[in-house]
Protein backbone atom coordinates (compact mmCIF):
# COMPACT_ATOMS: atom_id res chain seq x y z
CA UNK A 1 0.00 0.00 0.00
CA UNK A 2 1.27 3.13 -0.83
CA UNK A 3 0.48 6.87 0.03
CA UNK A 4 0.97 10.05 -1.25
CA UNK A 5 -0.41 13.89 -1.87
CA UNK A 6 0.15 14.87 -5.41
CA UNK A 7 -2.99 13.72 -8.14
CA UNK A 8 -1.36 14.70 -10.90
CA UNK A 9 1.60 12.84 -10.31
CA UNK A 10 -0.39 9.21 -9.26
CA UNK A 11 -2.84 9.55 -11.84
CA UNK A 12 -0.47 9.95 -14.15
CA UNK A 13 1.79 6.75 -12.99
CA UNK A 14 -1.42 4.59 -12.50
CA UNK A 15 -3.58 5.78 -15.89
CA UNK A 16 -0.40 6.26 -18.42
CA UNK A 17 2.15 3.84 -17.35
CA UNK A 18 0.51 0.81 -15.43
CA UNK A 19 -3.17 0.90 -16.96
CA UNK A 20 -1.33 0.12 -20.62
CA UNK A 21 1.19 -1.80 -20.05
CA UNK A 22 -0.60 -4.03 -16.93
CA UNK A 23 -4.03 -3.98 -18.80
CA UNK A 24 -5.15 -2.64 -14.40
CA UNK A 25 -8.57 -1.84 -14.32
CA UNK A 26 -8.44 1.30 -11.41
CA UNK A 27 -11.00 1.61 -9.24
CA UNK A 28 -10.97 5.28 -8.09
CA UNK A 29 -12.78 5.81 -5.31
CA UNK A 30 -13.07 9.63 -3.06
CA UNK A 31 -13.30 8.97 0.35
CA UNK A 32 -14.11 12.03 1.15
CA UNK A 33 -14.81 14.68 -1.68
CA UNK A 34 -11.79 16.78 -2.24
CA UNK A 35 -9.29 14.90 0.76
CA UNK A 36 -8.66 11.43 0.19
CA UNK A 37 -8.76 9.27 -3.12
CA UNK A 38 -8.16 5.64 -3.20
CA UNK A 39 -7.04 3.62 -6.31
CA UNK A 40 -7.02 -0.36 -5.81
CA UNK A 41 -5.34 -1.98 -8.89
CA UNK A 42 -4.74 -5.38 -8.84
CA UNK A 43 -1.57 -7.08 -10.40
CA UNK A 44 -0.84 -10.87 -9.33
CA UNK A 45 -0.19 -11.75 -7.15
CA UNK A 46 -0.13 -8.43 -5.39
CA UNK A 47 -3.00 -5.76 -4.55
CA UNK A 48 -1.41 -2.18 -4.46
CA UNK A 49 -4.24 0.17 -2.96
CA UNK A 50 -2.87 3.90 -3.35
CA UNK A 51 -4.30 6.51 -1.15
CA UNK A 52 -3.69 10.04 -2.60
CA UNK A 53 -4.35 12.24 0.40
CA UNK A 54 -4.64 15.99 0.57
CA UNK A 55 -1.30 17.45 2.26
CA UNK A 56 -2.18 20.43 3.84
CA UNK A 57 -2.38 20.73 7.49
CA UNK A 58 -5.78 21.49 8.07
CA UNK A 59 -6.28 17.79 6.44
CA UNK A 60 -3.86 15.91 8.87
CA UNK A 61 -5.75 14.70 11.37
CA UNK A 62 -8.13 13.02 9.20
CA UNK A 63 -5.10 11.28 7.58
CA UNK A 64 -3.61 9.78 10.41
CA UNK A 65 -6.13 6.84 9.30
CA UNK A 66 -5.49 6.46 6.06
CA UNK A 67 -1.39 6.11 6.43
CA UNK A 68 -1.73 4.04 9.68
CA UNK A 69 -1.22 0.77 8.47
CA UNK A 70 0.52 1.37 5.12
CA UNK A 71 3.77 -0.27 4.37
CA UNK A 72 5.00 3.05 2.30
CA UNK A 73 4.82 6.54 2.39
CA UNK A 74 5.60 8.87 -0.92
CA UNK A 75 6.12 12.40 0.38
CA UNK A 76 5.86 15.06 -2.09
CA UNK A 77 6.70 18.47 -1.94
CA UNK A 78 6.86 21.55 -4.46
CA UNK A 79 10.35 22.67 -5.46
CA UNK A 80 8.94 26.18 -5.91
CA UNK A 81 7.39 25.92 -2.60
CA UNK A 82 8.92 27.03 0.76
CA UNK A 83 5.79 26.37 2.84
CA UNK A 84 5.11 22.61 0.86
CA UNK A 85 9.18 21.47 1.78
CA UNK A 86 8.66 23.45 5.21
CA UNK A 87 5.51 21.11 6.13
CA UNK A 88 7.61 17.86 5.57
CA UNK A 89 9.38 17.51 8.37
CA UNK A 90 5.65 18.03 10.42
CA UNK A 91 4.88 15.23 7.95
CA UNK A 92 8.18 12.86 8.86
CA UNK A 93 7.23 13.86 12.75
CA UNK A 94 3.85 12.43 12.51
CA UNK A 95 4.68 9.45 10.31
CA UNK A 96 7.17 8.57 13.07
CA UNK A 97 3.86 8.89 15.23
CA UNK A 98 1.66 6.77 13.18
CA UNK A 99 2.88 4.89 11.05
CA UNK A 100 4.36 1.16 11.10
CA UNK A 101 7.94 1.32 12.13
CA UNK A 102 9.05 0.07 9.34
CA UNK A 103 7.71 1.52 6.75
CA UNK A 104 8.78 2.39 3.57
CA UNK A 105 9.34 6.19 3.15
CA UNK A 106 10.47 7.97 -0.31
CA UNK A 107 11.03 12.27 -0.25
CA UNK A 108 10.27 13.59 -3.30
CA UNK A 109 10.74 17.31 -5.13
CA UNK A 110 7.97 17.24 -6.98
CA UNK A 111 7.52 20.04 -10.50
CA UNK A 112 11.47 19.48 -10.64
CA UNK A 113 10.58 20.64 -14.72
CA UNK A 114 10.04 24.84 -13.11
CA UNK A 115 13.52 24.89 -12.21
CA UNK A 116 13.44 28.54 -12.83
CA UNK A 117 10.77 28.90 -10.23
CA UNK A 118 12.60 27.07 -7.72
CA UNK A 119 12.68 27.86 -3.71
CA UNK A 120 14.26 24.69 -2.92
CA UNK A 121 18.01 23.33 -4.38
CA UNK A 122 17.92 19.83 -4.51
CA UNK A 123 20.80 19.57 -1.88
CA UNK A 124 17.90 20.63 0.83
CA UNK A 125 15.83 18.05 -0.34
CA UNK A 126 18.89 15.92 -0.29
CA UNK A 127 20.03 17.17 3.27
CA UNK A 128 16.75 16.49 4.98
CA UNK A 129 16.52 12.82 3.18
CA UNK A 130 20.06 12.09 4.69
CA UNK A 131 18.37 13.84 8.07
CA UNK A 132 15.61 10.86 7.83
CA UNK A 133 17.55 8.40 6.30
CA UNK A 134 15.32 7.66 3.39
CA UNK A 135 15.73 7.73 -0.70
CA UNK A 136 15.41 11.03 -2.53
CA UNK A 137 15.00 12.24 -5.86
CA UNK A 138 13.11 15.18 -7.90
CA UNK A 139 10.42 14.40 -10.21
CA UNK A 140 8.20 15.98 -12.44
CA UNK A 141 4.71 14.88 -12.82
CA UNK A 142 4.24 17.16 -15.93
CA UNK A 143 6.81 15.35 -17.71
CA UNK A 144 7.15 12.40 -16.05
CA UNK A 145 10.72 12.25 -14.92
CA UNK A 146 11.83 10.11 -12.09
CA UNK A 147 7.61 9.42 -11.68
CA UNK A 148 8.53 5.67 -12.91
CA UNK A 149 11.31 5.35 -11.09
CA UNK A 150 9.58 6.38 -7.71
CA UNK A 151 6.92 4.16 -7.96
CA UNK A 152 9.01 1.21 -9.21
CA UNK A 153 11.59 1.47 -6.41
CA UNK A 154 9.01 1.65 -3.73
CA UNK A 155 7.05 -1.51 -5.26
CA UNK A 156 10.39 -3.42 -5.57
CA UNK A 157 11.37 -2.84 -1.85
CA UNK A 158 8.02 -4.17 -0.84
CA UNK A 159 7.57 -7.26 -3.15
CA UNK A 160 11.68 -8.20 -1.79
CA UNK A 161 10.38 -7.53 1.98
CA UNK A 162 7.42 -10.06 1.14
CA UNK A 163 9.02 -12.47 -0.39
CA UNK A 164 12.54 -12.76 0.22
CA UNK A 165 14.39 -15.93 -0.02
CA UNK A 166 17.24 -16.68 2.41
CA UNK A 167 19.98 -16.72 0.20
CA UNK A 168 18.90 -13.70 -1.51
CA UNK A 169 20.56 -10.27 -0.99
CA UNK A 170 18.57 -7.93 0.61
CA UNK A 171 17.01 -5.05 -1.59
CA UNK A 172 18.94 -1.68 -1.60
CA UNK A 173 16.69 1.03 -2.67
CA UNK A 174 18.98 3.66 -2.20
CA UNK A 175 21.39 1.69 -4.38
CA UNK A 176 18.91 0.64 -7.06
CA UNK A 177 17.87 4.32 -7.48
CA UNK A 178 21.27 6.16 -7.79
CA UNK A 179 21.80 3.17 -10.44
CA UNK A 180 18.83 3.86 -12.43
CA UNK A 181 19.27 7.46 -11.82
CA UNK A 182 22.64 6.90 -13.56
CA UNK A 183 21.41 4.63 -16.25
CA UNK A 184 18.51 7.19 -17.11
CA UNK A 185 20.67 10.36 -17.07
CA UNK A 186 17.61 11.93 -15.15
CA UNK A 187 19.20 15.22 -14.01
CA UNK A 188 19.66 16.66 -17.56
CA UNK A 189 15.85 16.31 -18.10
CA UNK A 190 16.02 19.63 -15.47
N1 LIG B 1 4.67 22.24 -13.82
C1 LIG B 1 4.21 21.27 -13.03
N2 LIG B 1 2.97 21.39 -12.49
C2 LIG B 1 2.54 20.39 -11.67
C3 LIG B 1 3.33 19.26 -11.38
N3 LIG B 1 2.62 18.47 -10.51
C4 LIG B 1 1.46 19.09 -10.30
N4 LIG B 1 1.39 20.24 -10.99
C5 LIG B 1 0.31 21.23 -11.01
O1 LIG B 1 0.13 21.67 -9.68
C6 LIG B 1 -1.27 21.86 -9.41
C7 LIG B 1 -1.68 21.01 -8.23
O2 LIG B 1 -1.63 19.65 -8.64
P1 LIG B 1 -2.37 18.51 -7.83
O3 LIG B 1 -1.98 17.22 -8.43
O4 LIG B 1 -3.82 18.83 -7.68
O5 LIG B 1 -1.66 18.72 -6.44
P2 LIG B 1 -2.00 18.03 -5.07
O6 LIG B 1 -0.70 18.07 -4.35
O7 LIG B 1 -2.69 16.72 -5.30
O8 LIG B 1 -2.97 19.00 -4.34
P3 LIG B 1 -3.68 18.70 -2.95
O9 LIG B 1 -5.14 18.68 -3.31
O10 LIG B 1 -3.28 19.82 -2.05
O11 LIG B 1 -3.20 17.40 -2.44
C8 LIG B 1 -2.01 21.51 -10.69
O12 LIG B 1 -2.21 22.71 -11.39
C9 LIG B 1 -1.03 20.62 -11.42
O13 LIG B 1 -1.20 20.71 -12.81
C10 LIG B 1 4.63 19.16 -11.97
O14 LIG B 1 5.40 18.24 -11.78
N5 LIG B 1 5.01 20.22 -12.79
Amino acid sequence: MCFHYNSLFLERRLVSVWAPVLQLTIIVSQVKPGQITKYSCCFFPFLLQIWDTAGQERFRSVTHAYYRDAHALLLLYDITSKSSFDNIRAWLTEIHEYAQSDVVIMLLGNKADMSSDRAIRRDEGERLAREYSVPFMETSAKTGVNVELAFTAVAKELKHRAVQHPNEPKFQIHEYIEAQKEKSGCCSYF
